[in-house]
């Protein structure tokens, strides 16, 4: 773990297009090797973000000084003076001497790409999330319509949090900018279906929370299961509070708001 306060560097992170956070790193000599990692940023102990961590002297500004500097994914906030957290997860390559600034930016931006695929690991888990759902499931046919509808693609996708915690989500698109949850059992309403959307509610909530803050997140019900959105129960309001878009799916690929934005 890399400990540090955040104090103010060249300030030229912003204009590049990516803020980092300088540490004062408290341990200096139990840092790894220079690179740009894919690291969890966390602040004042609070909960840990996905970030790309720069060590290194910047050669290409001619530094001499190593710093350490992260850019937090989805995030702005202004983070002088508070205390932070780094725990690196993963290597992405060298630190390099580019020959201009816009040559680094482009670095840069291929390491967020690089940093977003690791996060929401490959075509493996993609694949075993498509056979969970069964060819002619209903989740398969909700996950399409809703594609359609909101126009992104929307894969299942097992998300790594970097400390060997994993989770699959039904449903997110590229960047997880849209999480989904389905429940689509059929038939009779129980009280087991209720509780498979408090679980996923709990699922979406505290997903966005920790790890992608400026997420859309969203629950696909059948008709059977929509009985829970009641227009005076509780857990209606619950979602609404929640910041929780709820959507029945009525079979053909349509779609209708239970619960909106
Ligand atoms: C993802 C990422 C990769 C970086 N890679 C390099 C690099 O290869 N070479 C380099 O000179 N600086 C690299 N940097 C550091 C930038 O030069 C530095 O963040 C920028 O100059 C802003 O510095 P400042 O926060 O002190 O203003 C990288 C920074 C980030 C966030
Ligand atoms: N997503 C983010 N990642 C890192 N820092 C951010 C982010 N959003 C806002 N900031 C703020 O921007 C500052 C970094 O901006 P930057 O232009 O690189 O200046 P400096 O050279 O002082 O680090 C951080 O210290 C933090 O307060």
């Amino acid at each position: 773990m890399i400990r540090g306060e955040v104090v103010h560097g060249a300030g030229r992170g912003r204009p590049l297009g990516f803020p980092t956070a300088n540490l004062a790193v408290e341990d200096p000599a139990g840092l790894p090797g220079d690179g740009v990692y894919l690291g969890m940023f966390a602040l004042d102990g609070g909960p840990a973000a996905p970030a790309l961590v720069s060590i290194g002297a910047n050669p290409t500004f001619g530094g001499e000084v190593r710093t350490v500097e992260a850019y937090v994914l989805d995030r702005d906030e202004d983070m002088y003076g508070r205390r932070a957290e780094v725990r690196l997860v993963t290597l992405i390559r060298e630190q390099e001497r580019f020959d201009s600034a816009e040559a680094l930016v482009e670095a840069m931006a291929s390491d967020e790409r690089a940093a977003r695929r690791l996060l929401t690991m490959g075509e493996d888990a993609e694949e075993r999330g498509w056979r969970r759902f069964g060819p002619d499931s209903i989740e398969r046919a909700m996950l399409l319509a809703l594609s359609d509808e909101l126009g992104v693609d929307l894969r299942p996708r097992s998300i790594n949090l970097g400390d060997g915690t994993r989770l699959e989500i039904e449903g997110a698109d590229e960047n997880c900018g849209l999480l989904v949850q389905m429940v689509g059992n059929q038939g009779t309403f129980r009280s087991l279906h209720r509780n498979k959307v408090m679980a996923d509610m709990f699922k979406l909530t505290w997903l966005r929370s920790s790890m992608f803050p400026e997420s859309r997140i969203l629950l696909c019900v059948s008709e059977t299961v929509a009985q829970v959105f009641s227009p005076s129960g509780w857990t209606t309001r619950a979602a609404r509070d929640l910041g929780i878009e709820v959507l029945l799916y009525t079979g053909d690929g349509k779609l209708q708001t239970v619960v909106g934005k």
